[in-house]
């Protein structure tokens, strides 16, 4: 039974969840320990007891501990992607790319807290010197999804630990697994009890909990817009500084010029794999419409080629959706879609796999417009709408008609055209003759518009939301 490290011990015993595999349904990943709200009060007051002295540790202590963390992950990326497909169903490749990457953050983030630096400026008074200083901001709150379960924590855990703030973590339920492999190996890395601290169960519980209270000065949230802007408000009454990172319904323009392989390639890798559950997924293509039957034809024929199965399945392409909610999700909104006059040119429905499991045909939804609602809300599975555009005007007027603005993508062999695109895009990120999805580990995520909330995540910018700014005048 995995339980929760709460003050430098593993602690629980009651209220225990199995964590599926939505490949197999007759498999037990593991049983994890939910926490009580008094477990959440013991963690907060464990990290709000530590910080005092951990926001005094030597850059070497911090380099130290992430540096363990990051060395044991990228050791071990075989064993733990395995576990990591078992429990989110994700490609294994995908899922030991996705903990290296993990491993990839920890090691950025101890050389971050060997780099932290500040101004020193001339004072406009005769005498006096100005220091400018990063501080800590106390104890953060991090929530987390169940579409990247380590690499996720990673982003948001490792800065935190690298800017001196201590940590209560809660992953989301159904991935304990990941988040528990993750919890163990920074439990054996020399941090003092309570600086980090894993409290699992249901968000509604221990989420909420540790929102509220006043020792927890920040938070930093990744999930749906509904529950981001719950947090923010009751957060917000408090005065605690937040993040969030919340959907997308990124666009992928394909004009004319562009070479189709490469577009083909960029549609499919960003819409459907990953199965889609990707806040940065292509989930809009808008085509030019010289070319829009020539693509919509070809990548529905390739979408309907991939192989859909078992995570662990060395065949597999398309591993299965995450949970029954998800898989009714997806199917709802193909039916919404054809409602709305979309056509449906390939997959949309369940499947029957070696194993039960919650196997789903990506499926592609073509001369659909941009105000169906299939165009319009995140649905987060193996679903893409393919709009006609007339020219490239209009396809990014398209591309930024939309309340999101994570990420975003053209594919084009024009110069001009991808440079104004670059410009005038409305996202936080954006990608030319690039998926939109998969990103670098050390170089700022986050969107504009509805997808996000607070300062941008990871990279050196990640110190934008882990610090405090402290300005020192001094006279000799
Ligand atoms: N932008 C992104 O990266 C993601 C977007 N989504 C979107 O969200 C939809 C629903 O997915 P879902 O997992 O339910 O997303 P949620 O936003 O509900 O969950 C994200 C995290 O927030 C926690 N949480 C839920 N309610 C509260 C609360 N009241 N207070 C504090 N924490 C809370 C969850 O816990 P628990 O696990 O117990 O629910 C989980 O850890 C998806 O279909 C997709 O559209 C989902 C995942 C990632
Ligand atoms: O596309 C990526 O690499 C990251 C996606 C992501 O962070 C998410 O879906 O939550």
């Amino acid at each position: 039974m995995h339980k929760n490290w709460i003050a430098g011990e593993w602690v629980g015993a009651s209220n225990v969840q199995q964590n599926i595999n939505p490949s197999d349904l007759n498999d037990v990943v593991g049983e994890y320990v939910r926490a009580s709200a008094d477990e959440v009060e013991a963690a907060v007051s464990a990290a709000y007891q530590a910080w005092p002295n951990w926001s005094l540790s030597t850059p070497q202590q911090r380099f130290d501990a992430l540096d363990f963390v990051g060395t044991e992950l990228l050791a071990r990326k075989a064993e733990l992607g395995e576990l990591l497909a078992r429990e989110e169903g994700k490609t294994l490749p995908e899922a030991i790319a996705e903990v290296a990457r993990a491993g990839q953050i920890f090691k950025f983030f101890a050389g971050e807290a060997l780099r932290i630096t500040g101004d020193a400026i001339a004072s406009v008074r005769p005498g006096i010197q100005v220091e400018v200083t990063r501080e800590p901001l106390g104890v953060v709150g991090i929530i987390t999804p169940w579409n990247f379960p380590i690499a996720i924590p990673a982003w948001k855990i490792a800065p935190a630990l690298a800017y001196g703030n201590c940590v209560v973590f809660k992953p989301a339920d159904l991935v304990p697994g990941s988040a528990w492999a993750l919890a163990e190996i920074i439990s054996r890395s020399g941090l003092p009890g309570g600086v980090f601290n894993l409290v699992m169960g249901r968000g509604s519980v221990v989420g909420a909990a540790f929102i509220d209270d006043p020792r927890v000065t920040a938070i930093t949230f990744t999930g749906s817009v509904g529950t981001g802007h719950g947090i923010l408000q009751q957060a917000a009454q408090k005065q605690k500084k937040v993040q969030l990172e919340l959907g997308g319904k990124n666009p992928l323009v394909i004009l004319d010029d562009a070479d189709l392989e490469t577009a083909l390639d960029c549609a499919i890798q960003g819409a459907f794999y990953s199965t889609g559950q990707r806040c940065t997924a292509s989930s809009r293509i808008i085509v030019e419409k010289g070319i829009y039957d020539q693509f919509t034809d070809t990548l529905a024929k390739r979408t309907a080629a991939l192989r859909v199965g078992h995570a662990l399945d060395a065949n597999t392409q398309i591993g299965p959706v995450a949970d029954a909610s998800q898989l009714q999700q997806d199917l709802d909104y193909v039916k919404i879609g054809q409602d709305e006059g979309a056509q449906l040119l390939c997959g949309g429905q369940t499947l029957e796999g070696k194993t039960p499991g919650y196997y789903f045909s990506p499926a592609v939804l073509a001369h659909a417009t941009n105000n169906m609602r299939v165009s319009r809300e995140e649905i987060f599975g193996p679903v893409a709408t393919v709009i006609k555009a007339d020219d490239y005007d209009h396809a990014l007027a398209l591309a930024n008609d939309t309340e999101f603005g994570l990420s975003s993508g053209i594919c084009t062999q024009s110069l001009k055209r991808a440079t104004h695109f670059k410009r005038a895009i409305q996202a936080g990120m954006t990608m030319v003759n690039v998926p939109t999805a998969g990103v670098d580990y050390h170089v700022p995520f986050g969107g504009r518009k509805g997808s996000s909330y607070g300062p941008r995540e990871q990279g050196r910018y990640a110190q934008e939301f882990f610090t405090i700014v402290k300005t020192a005048y001094t006279k000799a």
